[in-house]
């Protein structure tokens, strides 16, 4: 009895012994494949060295560090790379591994639970979507068919900086030109216009600045393993407060599209908007794969050509920006207006432009750039 007490022992000490070795054999191969990485913090790994602006603290660190370096955003692992080679290595060479994006608990909440078309998982129903993208929505017939919107909506812009110029005015540019930038894409989407003074309007901005804060905000329970169902910075009543107001008013306006849209059925060849397409495919039964409202709604809700990998607008690849050719059209050509028709005076800062950098998903300024445009030439003289 005595000996078999004694072999089991040197048993359990044999496989505790096999089975610590061989976890740090495995922890020390996994690691030495690892690209370099600054030492991380327990818990927060590398969270704190990305302050304030995360791009900026990358970008130091890959001076450091170089091209490729791992790091640990609290516990999730992430890879980055910043060089044009390393950039064309992850969105071309080896691109169908990296073609998904990062979930959070924001975006899944806002979208449905990722029913939306930005943040899919890269597999059949991202496929469903991109085509209808490419051939429909942003197709080249599409865009000509709006090209009166674009139109009168640069029009309206710079009528909007005459009446600045006849009052002696300053204005915030950037805010003008989102203004500008959410009255075509919206009256693309669903054929209505943001800029009202009304409301409603007012509303709406309301509710895309909301969306645009909560989707680039940190939250603590994407990244800290123990915090993931503890909603320490309550963004669960945020997420859920906009996406109610969001869910109101897409239920009216998809409503008040089937009205119209029952109306039109026997005739009439009014220009469809990119609400009635995916309306159309929705209750199209032959569709590849089926529609639901809830991602037609997500689909709303998120509104350079990346060939050479030093600069990337617009991303590069399969998950690359299919709005490019739409944005550039509206992009260079307000631009050309902007610049023919006036120039800006810039208010403070002896007259320079300040490029300080804040923090958000799609690089804000730190301070709004205000002007005073100056006509150089009249583009509506009756005005
Ligand atoms: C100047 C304006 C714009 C810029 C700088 C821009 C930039 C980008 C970038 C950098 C990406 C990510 C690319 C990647 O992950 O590789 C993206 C994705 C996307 N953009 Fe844009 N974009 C602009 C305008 C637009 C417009 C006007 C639309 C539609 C009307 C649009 C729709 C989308 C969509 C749906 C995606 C996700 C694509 C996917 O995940 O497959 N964008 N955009």
């Amino acid at each position: 009895m005595a000996d078999f007490q004694g072999y089991l022992i040197l048993f359990l000490i044999w496989l505790v012994s096999v089975i610590f070795v061989r976890t740090i054999i495995s922890k020390t191969r996994s690691k030495s494949c690892l690209p370099p990485s600054p030492m991380a913090l327990p818990i927060i790994g590398h969270l704190h060295l990305l302050a304030p602006i995360p791009h900026q603290s990358l970008h130091k660190l890959s001076t450091k560090y170089g091209p490729l370096m791992h790091i640990l955003l609290g516990s999730v692992p992430c890879v980055v790379a910043s060089s044009p080679e390393m950039a064309k290595e992850f969105l071309k060479t080896y691109e169908s591994s990296f073609s998904n994006r990062p979930k959070t608990a924001a975006v899944d909440y806002l979208t449905y639970g990722s029913a939306d078309f930005s943040f899919a998982p890269y597999g059949p129903y991202w496929k469903f979507m991109k085509k209808i993208c490419m051939s429909e929505l942003l197709s080249g017939r599409m865009l000509d068919q709006f090209l009166p919107v674009r139109r009168e909506e640069i029009r309206q812009f710079l009528q909007f900086m005459m009446r600045k110029v006849n009052a002696s005015e300053k204005v915030d540019v950037g805010g003008e030109l989102v203004r500008l930038t959410n009255n075509v894409v919206s009256r693309m989407i669903m054929n209505q216009i943001c800029s009202n003074d009304d409301d409603e309007a007012e509303e709406v901005r309301k509710l895309v600045q909301a969306i645009a804060e909560l989707t680039g905000k940190f939250n603590l329970s994407d990244y800290i393993w123990f915090c993931k169902n503890l909603d320490l910075q309550g963004m669960k009543k945020k997420l859920k407060q906009v996406r109610d107001k969001f869910d109101t008013m897409m239920d009216r306006i998809i409503k008040e599209h089937e009205e119209a849209r029952k109306r039109k059925e026997d005739g009439g060849d009014t220009v469809k908007d990119l609400l009635d397409i995916l309306l159309d495919i929705s209750a199209d039964e032959n569709s590849e794969m089926k529609l639901t409202r809830e991602n037609i709604k997500a689909f709303i809700l998120l509104d350079v050509r990346g060939q050479h990998f030093h600069l990337l607008p617009f991303g590069s690849g399969r998950r690359s920006c299919p709005g490019t050719t739409l944005a550039l059209q509206v992009v260079q050509t307000s631009l050309a207006a902007m610049i023919q028709c006036f120039d800006w005076k810039v208010d403070g800062a002896n007259g320079t432009v300040d490029m300080k950098e804040g923090p958000g998903l799609t690089l804000p300024r730190a301070h709004p750039l205000i002007c005073t445009p100056v006509p150089r030439l009249n583009p509506f003289p009756s005005f």
